[in-house]
């Protein structure tokens, strides 16, 4: 007999579901709420100060057991312990995946290749704590002796994503005298617009790169070296901090070795922000609140560590998003948060899911028979009302959402927090239900509007609530969605950890760069136009 493991497709616990799902097609949500007063509370579960409303979805008791029984065959809770431990996870680069050992507490043990990495996790943590304070308080001085009031992080992907999202995102947290700017793409715009107006003896960049080889962060890094050169004169090393999982290359670069913090080749990119790529987050908000942050996250790597599959929120949601996208055909999942200073949150997590998730080979190697990732987007609530909410509530596409809110809501003018959210609440109401056409005819609508003033409904929604966006609160959310995405990748049987899928066109960009400054030529016939069309043009 074979010992190849089935594919994930061809388990029983999956083909129950498929033939499931075809009896759920017919069933609309307003049956499922009628004469069913427990729904609501029945599908709704508390964990680390959050709410998750999961009623709003197409599933009954049946509909989760069978779930459930999927994520036990898969492996879920041992997958998820074999991370928490350690263990070479990411296969195929041969690497533990361990952004949780970044949050863990300073007596907890994980060990890599026989050596605990939690005393060198909280050996940074101090570092970046102790720098951080320094420049806070006005004590780092640059060359002209100027405290720092401009901070700048050169990064890209999972090193401008994640800092950059969460800077804004606890906005009321960062200090008022501190001007923190993010540059990531190498469009010399973002830089050119970032750098107007600062003064080069007040400013201090930070370039982040776990490779330290990345195109748009070593062109802009250089770039603003030579801004900083050309205004102080030769030594502007006091100006310049790096984070990197290769600081040999920092120090190459001309960053002191004292202001270069490390992390590890055992965090991924998208999965960072907890290590030294949150020093600038940590400069804008300070120690205490980056460090009452990482408790957020702690709290929920013990949730998901420690509950049972059928009361796990990371495992409820990623259950929800495989019913939809490999059941129902669903093939985007909407993240909106109503809460404009989470207004990166899906950008965040657009790296963070796809970037994971978006493969299309199992973990044998073999090509997958099912749909892997969906497309993640979103724009926060209520902007997305007036553009793109009119196709989730009428168009003929399916796209499951999460609608994400808070019951206070810092620094905002009366009655603005109520306005918000009863539009959330409405939002996922009118999506549900829709309105039939016999209401719309009550409505007294003049007969040649009535079909377009129909909503069909049953248009699934979770609804996550907690009380404020704090610090805490910040990491438990972006720590539910980091395990989500894990245990779909699991679900899927995918390897989540690698990227290869972004190396192929990093390399032929630096092949055409090359021959733009020689003959180019050589490719296909769409590309060799396309180039010799920009070099006729581009001055
Ligand atoms: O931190 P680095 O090494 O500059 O990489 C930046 C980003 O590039 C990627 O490797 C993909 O292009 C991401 O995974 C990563 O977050």
């Amino acid at each position: 007999m074979s010992d190849t493991p089935v594919k994930a497709n061809r388990r029983p616990e999956w083909k129950a579901l498929a033939s499931h799902a075809e009896t759920m097609k017919a069933v609309h949500l307003r049956e499922l709420f009628s004469h069913d007063r427990g729904r609501a509370s029945r599908f709704t579960l508390e964990a680390c100060g959050l709410t998750l409303d999961y009623s709003k979805n197409r599933i009954t008791d049946e509909t989760r057991e069978l779930l459930l029984k999927l994520a036990e065959a898969a492996g879920v809770p041992e997958e998820a312990d074999a991370m928490f431990r350690g263990e070479k996870i990411n296969r195929t680069e041969n690497r533990a995946v361990l952004h949780t050992a970044l949050r863990a507490p300073k007596d907890a043990e994980v060990f890599v290749d026989g050596r605990n990495v939690i005393p060198e996790v909280h050996e940074v943590l101090d570092c970046m704590s102790t720098f951080a304070e320094r420049v806070r308080s006005g004590e780092w001085r640059g060359a002209t002796g100027k405290p720092v009031r401009n901070i700048v992080n050169i990064g890209i992907g999972g090193s401008d994503l994640g800092p950059a999202m969460a800077t804004d995102a606890l906005r009321p947290w960062v200090r008022e005298d501190l001007n923190v700017r993010y540059v990531s793409n190498v469009d010399g715009a973002h830089l050119f617009d970032a750098l107007r107006g600062l003064d080069p003896a007040e400013t201090m960049f930070v370039v982040a790169s776990k490779t330290f080889t990345t195109l748009e962060t070593m062109s802009n890094a250089i770039s603003a070296r030579t801004w900083m050169r050309e205004a102080l004169g030769g030594d502007a090393g006091g100006h310049f901090v790096a984070v990197s999982a290769a600081p040999e290359k920092a120090i190459e670069f001309g960053v002191p070795e004292d202001q270069i913090f490390g992390f590890w080749d055992w965090v991924g990119g998208r999965y960072s922000l907890c290590s030294a790529i949150g020093l600038p987050l940590m400069l804008a908000i300070g120690p205490e609140a980056f460090r009452s942050m990482l408790g957020g996250f702690r709290e929920m790597d013990e949730h998901f560590r420690g509950a049972p599959l059928d009361s796990n929120m990371p495992v409820i949601l990623a259950l929800l998003g495989v019913w939809y996208n490999n059941f129902f055909g669903a093939e985007t999942h909407a993240i909106l948060p109503y809460a404009q200073r989470l207004h990166r949150f899906a950008a965040y997590f657009q790296q963070g899911d796809m970037e994971s998730n978006g493969k299309s080979v199992d973990r044998e190697g073999r090509p997958v028979e099912w749909e892997t990732g969906p497309v993640i987007w979103g724009e926060p609530g209520t902007n997305g009302q007036h553009a793109f909410f009119q196709s989730i509530h009428q168009g003929t596409r399916l796209v499951p959402g999460d609608f994400i809110g808070f019951c206070r809501s810092r620094d905002t003018y009366p009655g603005h927090q109520d306005k918000l959210m009863a539009n959330c609440f409405a939002q996922t109401e009118a999506l549900a239900f829709g309105r039939t056409r016999e209401e719309v005819e009550a409505e007294g609508v003049p007969e040649h509007q009535v079909p377009y003033r129909v909503f069909e409904g049953n248009r699934p929604t979770n609804t996550i609530l907690a009380d404020e966006l704090d610090p805490p609160a910040l990491g438990r959310l972006i720590a539910l969605y980091e395990h989500k995405i894990f245990t779909q990748g699991v679900l899927w049987d995918i390897y989540s950890f690698d990227q290869w899928g972004v190396e192929l066109g990093k390399k032929l960009a630096k092949t055409l760069l090359a021959e733009f400054e020689g003959e180019p030529g050589g490719h296909d016939g769409s590309t060799d136009a396309l180039v010799r069309r920009y070099l006729d043009r581009r001055r």
